[in-house]
């Protein structure tokens, strides 16, 4: 995404030159995250970005004396006939460099839908492998300000909450390795301007154009969005301050999970049971993290969707305080259900065809709950 009109004064950021080459004198800063681990995959791919992050975290390391060793590895996806020779060409140039470099094929079937979803997962899965033989302890991805824009802009149209909208992380972890980010806040134009300094090539994958994806579509829209103010550097400037919040509510959630739970005789293993009253008196934002926690945690469906867990927050506020019918539901497989002065959540038992027709019996019916990714 270009950057519009905001200033640095109206996003709390540093002005720094949106297209300048990237400094040696940044780089220390730029790469603090990498200095706690002994050896990093950077996964390349052969694009602007990557190749940008292979070539300066190479230079970086290039001017210490000690401090971890990189190796590099490119996903050869098998989608487009000339992915091997682009992940040939990446090695030729991590070699170059000093840094040694696999090429990871992705074998098996591909999906007709969904491929780049698929690719992505796969893609992961085959980075934390080679990772973990290597004995890395992280994986460095060269994800962009631009790219944070993005996910913000394709989360809010999908419905996410504050967890979703605070955007891709700088330090997460995934399949027991740590995944750096270290360009989160650096835009695109000055990576494409750091190699074309340095008269570095890289290949530009087409299907970051192809408009049948959602992501490319909003990629195109990103001038005019930028036209009205809606940046890249104001969206990443939300996406910090809602992951702000949403940390603050997390940790408020944690003291309210202290206070509201009920560790009683009744507790068991797969049964988290929350005082009633006391879940009432919460702030509803609270209550609703506690109880997606507790479903979360019981059920065995993964993560809940939020518009779902909002349904069953609201049914359960309107069930409250009547108490004339037993409130049971269940919701990617926990059972909900209010017995006096105690909310059970535990494991839902197996789903009976009945169960679906039983009024007040399930308010996420025969839908099947997604398995993974964030939810909200
Ligand atoms: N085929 C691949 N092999 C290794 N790493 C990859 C591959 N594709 C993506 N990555 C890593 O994941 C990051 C994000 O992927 P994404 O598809 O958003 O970027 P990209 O368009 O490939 O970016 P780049 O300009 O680096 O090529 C990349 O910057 C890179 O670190």
């Amino acid at each position: 995404m270009t950057t519009g009109g905001s200033t640095a004064m109206d996003t709390g950021a540093i002005d720094l030159p949106e297209n300048a080459p990237i400094e040696d004198g940044t780089l220390d800063a730029l790469f603090a995250p990498f200095t706690p681990h002994p050896r990093i995959l950077i996964a390349v791919s052969g694009g602007p970005d990557s190749t940008a992050l292979l070539h300066l975290a190479a230079r970086w390391r290039a001017g210490r004396a000690s401090g971890a060793d990189l190796i590099a590895a490119t996903v050869d996806h098998g989608l487009r006939a000339e992915s091997a020779r682009e992940a040939e060409a990446v090695g030729a140039f991590a070699i170059r460099l000093g840094v040694p470099h696999r090429i990871l094929v992705w074998q098996g079937a591909k999906p007709a839908h969904g491929i780049q979803a698929a690719a992505r997962e796969a893609r992961y899965c085959l980075l934390a492998d080679a990772g973990r033989q290597a004995g890395a302890t992280a994986i460095a991805l060269a994800h962009t300000r631009d790219d944070q824009a993005e996910t913000v802009l394709f989360r809010l149209a999908r419905g996410s909450g504050l967890s979703g909208l605070s955007g891709m992380r700088g330090d997460a972890a995934r399949h027991g390795l740590a995944l750096l980010r270290p360009f989160l806040d650096v835009p695109k134009a000055r990576l494409v301007a750091t190699l074309e300094a340095a008269g570095l090539a890289f290949v530009r994958d087409p299907s970051n154009g192809d408009l049948r994806f959602a992501r490319p579509r909003l990629r195109a829209m990103a001038p005019a969005l930028a036209g009205e103010g809606l940046d890249a550097r104001r969206l990443a400037v939300l996406a910090r301050r809602i992951a702000r919040a949403d940390q603050a509510l997390e940790a408020a959630t944690d003291v309210a999970e202290v206070a509201v739970r009920r560790l009683d005789a009744e507790e068991r293993p797969d049964t988290f049971s929350l005082d009633a009253p006391a879940f009432a008196s919460l702030p509803d934002e609270i209550a609703l993290r506690l109880l997606g926690r507790a479903i979360h945690r019981v059920g065995t469906e993964g993560p809940v969707e939020l518009a779902k867990l909002e349904a069953l927050f609201e049914a359960l506020k309107a069930a409250a305080p009547v108490r004339s019918a037993p409130f049971r539901r269940t919701l990617a497989g926990a059972l909900v259900s209010l017995r006096g002065e105690v909310l059970h959540v535990s494991a839902a038992p197996p789903r009976r065809e009945t169960d679906l027709l039983a009024p007040n019996s399930a308010v996420d019916g025969p839908v099947v709950l997604g398995k993974k990714g964030p939810r909200s």
